[in-house]
Parts: structure tokens; C-alpha cells; sequence
């Protein structure tokens, strides 16, 4: 699925223009952005991401490090973004691995002080980049592998499952899962496809609908992770797994088919109505608020 939705952002020029006019990319690129050089290794930071690229292997590793939880902030989404928009430009970055630097949290998800009590701009806007985010690592032009090294609940499963491989520490007390409901809230649709896609609509039905957080062998029992490991091999694993995949020929290159061309194309539509809607709602909040 990722590799299909990929390859339709290489074939389709438009498509990508597109999206980079959906993107809040406007208020990304205003930003200090982390600088790849030219060299065998480099490592380029932001307050909130670390890269460390390693020119001779072409792969990069994205250090999650926003304390305490690397909650999805508008601000940490728009690193994240920048981040990886520089290494999606750098050709010679073939495959890149997302990790935490904090301890026993991959991501906590959407940052919940960020949602509330905001202007209905900020709200617009801290949409904007959780939808960036998602579609720049669901139709990135690299091989992405989510190292995931501590729990990762909503939006911090939503980030590994735009990868095309996760890893997850095993560790008993660590979940991941799209535990929304059990929140009160609803996930959104593209949260569910991209479910879907990963390990199924009965797997995601049940795990939607009550609001799930798996333990690592459950995860891995439904698919919802590719493979668990020692909490200290998370990472070291991830690279050689990436040593892997870059070396099969033409991975980068696989082709897409019609079937999901249509798919992203209905997702592309339904988050621009999703992105009205809640601009609207968060309008009528406000005015409700004001009286
Ligand atoms: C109307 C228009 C609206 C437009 C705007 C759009 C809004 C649309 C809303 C719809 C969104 C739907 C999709 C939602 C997706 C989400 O991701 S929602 C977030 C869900 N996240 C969680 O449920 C995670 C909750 N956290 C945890 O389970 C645990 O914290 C942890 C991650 C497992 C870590 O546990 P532990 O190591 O024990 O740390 P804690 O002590 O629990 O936490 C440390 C501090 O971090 C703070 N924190 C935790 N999670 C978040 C978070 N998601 N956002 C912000 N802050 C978080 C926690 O409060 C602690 O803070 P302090 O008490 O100050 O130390």
C-alpha cells in the first residue's frame, strides 16, 4: 500500500503539487529547517528532532526528542515535517528510520494540551500538519521503518503504521493501539484505513471500536507490528533490517496499481471535507463559547 501510494506521488506530478498546497507546509517552511550536507555522516538537528544521515548507507534516523512524551505539538509536527521533507530531497537518502529518544515512549500521540482551549485557527492549523505528517511518511519516496523503542498509543501508532515496517520492543509493560474511543473521541477515517491497510478491517473494527492498546506480542499477533526484539536491539535491528530491504533491486520503484491510485485519491478528498468540517465546527465552538 505505501509503496503503491508512492509510486502515485512520483507518476503524478499534479497530485503532489496538490497536496503541497493542502499542506501547511506554508507555515513550515518559515521555519528553521535541519540541514543535510554533503558528507558521509551528518547529523542535523531541530529542538525537538535529531537526523543523523549516514551518506554511505543512504539511511537516516529520525530522533524523536521532545520531552516528556514526544506528544504531536503543531510545533513537533512541523519539525518532523521539515525534517522530513529535507532528507524526501536529498536523493541519496533511500530509507529512513524513526525512533524516540525518550524513555519507554515511542510517541504519546496527538498532543492533547494543543487541541484545547485553542483558537479555531490554531486548531485549523495543528490539523493541517497531523494530516501533513501523515501523508508525507504514508507516500514518502524512501523506505520508512518505525523503531518503535516504548508505548505508542493513537497518533504515535498512527506515525509507525505509516511505515512499511515496525519493530517494537518488547516489553510487556509498552501498548500501541488507536485507543480513541476509550478517550471519547473518534478516530478519524484516514486513522481507520490506515489501520485497515496494516491488519485488516475485522482486526481494526474490533480494535476501533473499544479502543485497544495491545501489548507487544498481541501487536505482533495481529500484525500491528512486524517483529519484536530486545528493548536494546530496537534500533540496531531497524538498521540492519533497512541494510536489507535497500539491497532487494528496484525496491524504491514498485509499481501502483488503479485500485490504489482510487483509494488515495478518495482519502485525498475526504480529508479536504474532514478539514472543512473542522474548521467549521471549531468556528461554531467558538461562537457558541461566546455566548
Ligand atoms: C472542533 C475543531 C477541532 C480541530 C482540531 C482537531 C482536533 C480533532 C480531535 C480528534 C483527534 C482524533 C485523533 C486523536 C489522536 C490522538 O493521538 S489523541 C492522544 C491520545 N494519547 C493518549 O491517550 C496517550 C496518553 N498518555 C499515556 O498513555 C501515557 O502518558 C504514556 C504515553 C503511555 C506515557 O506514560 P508515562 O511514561 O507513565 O508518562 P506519564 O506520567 O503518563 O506522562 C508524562 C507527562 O506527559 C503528559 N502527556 C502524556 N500524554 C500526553 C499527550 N497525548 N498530550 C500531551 N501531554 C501528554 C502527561 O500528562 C504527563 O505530564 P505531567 O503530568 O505534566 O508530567
Amino acid at each position: 500500500m505505501k509503496m503503491a501510494l508512492r509510486a502515485c506521488l512520483r507518476t503524478k506530478p499534479g497530485l503532489t503539487a496538490l497536496l503541497s498546497q493542502l499542506s501547511c507546509s506554508g507555515h513550515a517552511a518559515a521555519r528553521r529547517a535541519p540541514a543535510l550536507v554533503a558528507q558521509r555522516s551528518s547529523s542535523s538537528t531541530s529542538q525537538k528532532i535529531k537526523v543523523d544521515f549516514d551518506q554511505s548507507s543512504g539511511v537516516a534516523v529520525m530522533h524523536m526528542q521532545s520531552p516528556p512524551v514526544n506528544s504531536l505539538s503543531l510545533e513537533f509536527l512541523t519539525d518532523v515535517c521539515i525534517a522530513l521533507e529535507k532528507l524526501e530531497m536529498d536523493k541519496s537518502c533511500r530509507g529512513l528510520v524513526v525512533t524516540s529518544s525518550q524513555p519507554k515512549v515511542f510517541s504519546a500521540g496527538l498532543d492533547i494540551l494543543d487541541m484545547y482551549g485553542k483558537s479555531p485557527e490554531h486548531c485549523a492549523e495543528f490539523w493541517k500538519a497531523v494530516q501533513e505528517m501523515w501523508l508525507k511518511f504514508y507516500g514518502s519516496n524512501m523506505i520508512t521503518i518505525a523503531a518503535v523503542n516504548g508505548s505508542s498509543p493513537a497518533g504515535g501508532c498512527l506515525l509507525s503504521m505509516t511505515c512499511d515496517y515496525r519493530i517494537m520492543a518488547d516489553n510487556p509493560r509498552y501498548s500501541i493501539g488507536l485507543n480513541e474511543t476509550k478517550l471519547g473521541i473518534v478516530a478519524p477515517f484516514w486513522f481507520k484505513d490506515t489501520m485497515v491497510n496494516t491488519v485488516g478491517h475485522r482486526a481494526t473494527e474490533m480494535a476501533l471500536q473499544l479502543g485497544l492498546l495491545y501489548s507487544p506480542a498481541e501487536a505482533l499477533k495481529i500484525g500491528l507490528v512486524d517483529q519484536l526484539v530486545h528493548e536494546d536491539q530496537v534500533l540496531t535491528t531497524a538498521t540492519e533490517t533497512m541494510t536489507k530491504w535497500l539491497a532487494i533491486p528496484g525496491i524504491l520503484n514498485i509499481s501502483y496499481t488503479c485500485h490504489f491510485f482510487h483509494l488515495w485519491c478518495c482519502n485525498l478528498v475526504c480529508t479536504i471535507c474532514s478539514c472543512v468540517c473542522q474548521v467549521i465546527a471549531a468556528k461554531k465552538i467558538h461562537l457558541s463559547q461566546d455566548f
